[in-house]
């Protein structure tokens, strides 16, 4: 197991090419999520933008859209500035459990390929936080890595908590290791932060999109 921002910086050559080849259902579901942007956004969110994959076709859509991206991993946002320069764009380096999204701020939030690192407990409390900084008719947008039973999602978590024992890594350290939940529960996650509806919209292999109503 990598520490979080190690494994990606290792790997940050090549990582679009790997999303887009490599990753089942991922080339699509960049496609889906900026068709799902509300129309009228101009304010946009995205946790753990990464190299910025999935802004290449909101920016499509919206060319004048701000975002303010936030990634742990400075190589990925080097590589996101590279790519889009010329547009409006505020990038913050660190964790978003930390960073402070502020209140009532962004039309949409998202986030792609990011959340399933981290237990319930901490996801629900980023959703409570990420339902704060969306404005009264908000959305958020999450597509991610999820399956389709409790086993696969125990299997996975058992074997997090073994490995982090082993190698002695407390619990709010950041280690790259697939966390995948089940759909079920990840709607119940986002409706328990305080979302008022959330629907699965999209699922090809095990990426799947799920829309959360503020
Ligand atoms: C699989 S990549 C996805 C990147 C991009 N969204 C995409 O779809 O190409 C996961 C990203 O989440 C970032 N990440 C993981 N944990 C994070 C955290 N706690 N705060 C901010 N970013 C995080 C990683 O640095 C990495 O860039």
């Amino acid at each position: 197991m990598e520490r979080m921002n190690e494994f990606f910086a290792a790997r940050v050559e090549g990582y679009d090419e790997h999303m887009l080849s490599n990753v089942e259902g991922c080339k699509e579901a960049y496609i889906k999520l900026a068709e799902l942007i509300p129309f009228d956004c101009k304010k946009l969110l995205d946790l753990g933008c990464g190299t910025g994959m999935e802004l290449d076709g909101i920016f499509k859509r919206f060319a004048d859209i701000h975002v303010t991206g936030i990634d742990l991993t400075q190589a990925m946002l080097d590589k996101l500035k590279e790519k889009y320069s010329n547009k409006n764009i505020s990038l913050i380096c660190g964790s978003y459990f930390d960073v402070d999204f502020g209140i009532g701020q962004y039309d949409c939030a998202i986030s792609f390929q990011t959340m399933h690192h981290f237990s319930h407990e901490a996801k629900i409390g980023l959703y409570k936080r990420i339902l704060d900084s969306l404005m009264d008719s908000g959305v958020y947008i999450e597509c991610d890595y999820m399956v389709q039973n409790q086993e696969e999602e125990d299997f996975y978590y058992s074997e997090n908590t073994r490995i982090r024992k082993e190698m002695n890594i407390l619990e709010n350290e950041f280690y790259h290791y697939d966390t995948p939940c089940t759909i079920d529960n990840q709607i119940a996650m986002l409706r328990n932060a305080g979302f008022q509806k959330v629907e699965k919209v999209f699922r090809i292999e095990n990426t799947t999109i799920l829309v959360a109503y503020k």
